[in-house]
Formats: structure tokens, C-alpha cells, sequence
């Protein structure tokens, strides 16, 4: 609104006047005010006065004022407050950009283990990672420690429980000459490992899809004179993976005698003439094994039967100079070139050694060796999974471990 009109407004009319007061009219009055208040003075008496000038009596003129003090008071009030009502910090609506930079809430995700680190346990029931809390890990039977290469290899591996000889089943077999209790692992399965499939019968594919073919007697153990079972009742071994390696292990107690069976899989066995109908079919003989020991009195009788912690000295390649394992030839030579012991030659004073329970180093002091215990964070488990996908090929033929076995 001009300077003008306002004078006019606020002098001249009260402000209801001036709202219902129409456009054009408001227009004149301004020109007519102009008119008169822009003529010199001398020649202002020649003119008429304008109505609308004339009716500023005191009380209008009072009036008028209180009217511009309240517009006042409204108009800085315009300023002072704000164009939106002030909302509760709860119903501002956060900017999404903001809240992407806000820092990582505090979680975490547990990657879900591989496949082979999946360990059935028979008496609990139940999958574990690893090993079964309640009942711990597979006491192992360990293979004769044999260089890769040498002729019969396979048959050198056998550990002194066993013994390889002619099978009713087919030409070699792998007997056990005492009673073995359940759960005792065996292996891993040795062989040369290839992406190739082949048609010897003597391979076993791995989850991740490679072979271990133990075709070759120098490079293989005597895992591969395992037979495979006609029916279920005589099979009394396993195969699992663990750890990207093949394993067999008991699943009841064998009595002396007994060959030992494992089952290589739907695919393999039908080929061989085993057929899955007939396999589980009840009516078949039953192949019995009342072989009940206690783990203790096997424990004394049998040397090839290894308390885990004793494992680490008979089968593990130790440093010479500190006697660190390892768990291959290879590993150990690179840590002896660098052996720290190696100058001062500490090993050769010591006769016996001690080894972790739970990761399997040793130490050539006791003291050592218990408080490195006390600190070991990484059991050594053994894991199997029964349900397993492994293979066992035979000229181009792959056929999985039937999950059945589980419930066995
Ligand atoms: C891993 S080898 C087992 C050792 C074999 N008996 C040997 O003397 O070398 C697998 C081969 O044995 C034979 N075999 C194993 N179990 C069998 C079965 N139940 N019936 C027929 N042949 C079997 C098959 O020829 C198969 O290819």
C-alpha cells in the first residue's frame, strides 16, 4: 500500500470504513487528498475542502490513534512469530539423508558355518557346530605315519587294529582285529586331489567339488579297502566331510572280525547292484554287534587308540629345536628355518613334551604348556555332518551319501 493511502486510511477513516470502502473509491479519496494537500497554500482557500477531511473531530481523531497502535502491535507481532506451529520433538519427521549417516547401531551378524563344520551327534540327536557340547569330540584312530609315495603306502597306513585281507564282498577288505567301540574317527581319506572325475571307484567328492581319488596305492591310505555295505545292518561305518576332508567313523560298536562297511551312496551302491529298496528292507540278515566296552578299558588295552592330547606327539611333524607341531611336513620345515630355539638346540635337552588339550602345540615345559592352556581359545573339535552331500564316483557316475545313514 503507498504512503498515500495510508495517510489517507489512518487520518481520515476508521478502519472498518476503510475495509468495506471499495477500490475505486479509495482511489479517489487519495487523489482528492493529493489534490488538496499538494496546492500551495496561498490558493488553498479557493478550494473546496474535501468532505472526508472535515470530520476529524477530537474523539475521531482518538479513535484513530488507538486503531494504529493496535496495527502496530499487530504487524510486529507478524514478525515475531513463526510461520508454522512449533511441533513435539517426536513428530518432526527425521530427514532420511541424516539418518543414513548416523553411526552402525550396535549388532552384529554370525556368519552361519560352513556345511562341514555341521557335527550329528548320535546320542544327543542333534546338529552342532563342531563337536557336541554335552559328549565332546570323536576319539580318533590314527593311520601309521607313512611318506607319500612309498610303494604300498595304503596298506603301511593301516593302523594295528585293522588288517586288510581277501573280503566275501569284493577282493580286498579292511577287518577289524579287535573290538572298536562307537564313535571312533578314521582318517581323513588320502588321495590325490583333482577336479577330474574318473572311473576307478576310488574317489570321493567333496562339497566343494573337487575328487580325493585314492586310486593310487602310494598316495592313498587304507581308507580306500573300505567296502562298501549290501544292507544296513552290516554297514558299521560313516563317511562325513569335516573341514573340506573326508572321514569315516563308527557308528556302533565292531566286533572282532567284523569287516568294516561304509555305505557310497545311492548313485555308486545302485550301480553295484545294491539296491536302496533292498537296503533298508527289514527282512534282510541282521548283522549283529554286541561289542560293549567302556572307553576306559579300550583306552589301556589298545595303542592305536590316541587320547587327543597324546595325538599331537605321535602324529603331528614337530620342530625338532621347540616343539611346535604341525600338520604337515611342509608347515614344519618353514618354521624351523625360522625356529627361534633352533641356535641354542632346545629341544634335544628335553625327552618329553607337553602338549595343549585344546589346539594341540606343545611345549617343552609343563608350565608353559598349562598356562598357554588356561588361554587357549580354540578347542580342537572334531565336526561331521551326517546329512552329508559327498560323493563317492565311480566312472563318471557321482551318487550322494544317502542321508538316511543319519538316522541309522
Ligand atoms: C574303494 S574300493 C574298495 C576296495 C576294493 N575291494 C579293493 O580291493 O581294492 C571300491 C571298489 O570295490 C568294489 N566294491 C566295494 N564294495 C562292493 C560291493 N558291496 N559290491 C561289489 N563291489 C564292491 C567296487 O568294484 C568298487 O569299485
Amino acid at each position: 500500500m503507498s504512503v498515500v493511502f495510508e495517510q489517507v486510511r489512518d487520518k481520515y477513516f476508521s478502519d472498518d470504513e476503510w475495509e468495506k470502502m471499495p477500490d475505486a473509491e479509495k482511489n479517489r479519496h487519495k487523489l482528492m487528498y493529493e489534490n488538496y494537500t499538494n496546492c500551495d497554500e496561498e490558493y488553498r482557500f479557493l478550494m473546496p475542502v474535501p468532505e472526508f477531511l472535515k470530520n476529524k473531530t477530537p474523539e475521531f481523531a482518538a479513535k484513530k490513534r488507538r486503531e494504529r497502535e493496535k496495527r502496530r502491535v499487530d504487524d510486529s507481532d507478524v514478525f515475531r512469530k513463526p510461520l508454522f506451529s512449533v511441533k513435539s520433538f517426536e513428530e518432526i519427521r527425521k530427514n532420511p539423508i541424516r539418518r543414513a549417516k548416523l553411526k552402525p547401531v550396535n549388532f552384529e551378524e554370525v556368519p552361519e558355518p560352513n556345511d562341514d563344520r555341521y557335527v550329528f551327534c548320535d546320542k544327543c540327536d542333534t546338529d552342532n557346530v563342531d563337536f557336541c557340547k554335552k559328549c565332546g569330540v570323536l576319539r580318533l584312530i590314527i593311520d601309521k605315519k607313512v611318506a607319500m609315495g612309498v610303494e604300498d603306502r595304503a596298506k603301511k597306513t593301516l593302523p594295528s587294529c585293522m588288517e586288510i585281507r581277501d573280503s566275501p564282498i569284493h577282493n580286498l577288505g579292511v577287518f577289524a582285529k579287535e573290538d572298536l567301540e562307537n564313535n571312533l574317527q578314521m582318517g581323513p581319506y588320502e588321495g590325490l586331489v583333482t577336479d577330474k572325475d574318473n572311473a576307478e571307484g576310488y574317489s570321493w567328492k567333496l562339497n566343494k567339488g573337487t575328487l580325493v581319488n585314492g586310486m593310487d596305492e602310494k598316495n592313498s591310505n587304507w581308507l580306500r579297502y573300505v567296502n562298501c555295505a549290501r544292507h544296513v545292518n552290516e554297514q558299521n561305518i560313516i563317511a562325513f566331510q569335516y573341514r573340506g576332508k573326508l572321514y569315516y567313523r563308527t557308528f556302533r560298536n565292531i566286533k572282532k572280525g567284523e569287516e568294516l562297511l561304509v555305505y557310497y551312496g545311492l548313485k555308486f551302491a545302485t550301480e553295484l547292484g545294491i539296491k536302496e529298496k533292498n537296503y533298508f528292507d527289514a527282512n534282510q540278515n541282521i548283522v549283529e554287534s554286541n561289542t560293549k566296552k567302556t572307553i576306559k578299558e579300550i583306552e589301556n588295552k589298545i595303542d592305536y587308540l590316541i587320547p587327543r592330547e597324546e595325538k599331537a606327539i605321535l602324529d603331528f611333524y614337530k620342530c625338532k629345536y621347540c616343539f611346535w607341531c604341525f600338520t604337515t611336513e611342509d608347515f614344519k620345515l618353514i618354521h624351523m628355518k625360522r625356529c627361534k630355539s633352533r641356535n641354542n638346540k632346545v629341544g634335544e635337552n628335553f625327552d618329553c613334551v607337553y602338549s595343549c588339550k585344546h589346539c594341540l602345540i606343545q611345549f617343552f615345559k609343563k608350565e608353559l604348556c598349562s598356562s598357554h592352556e588356561k588361554k587357549c581359545l580354540k578347542p580342537r573339535v572334531r565336526v561331521e555332518k551326517e546329512n552329508m552331500k559327498i560323493m563317492f564316483i565311480k566312472r563318471m557316475n557321482r551318487s550322494n551319501l544317502n542321508a538316511k545313514n543319519v538316522n541309522l
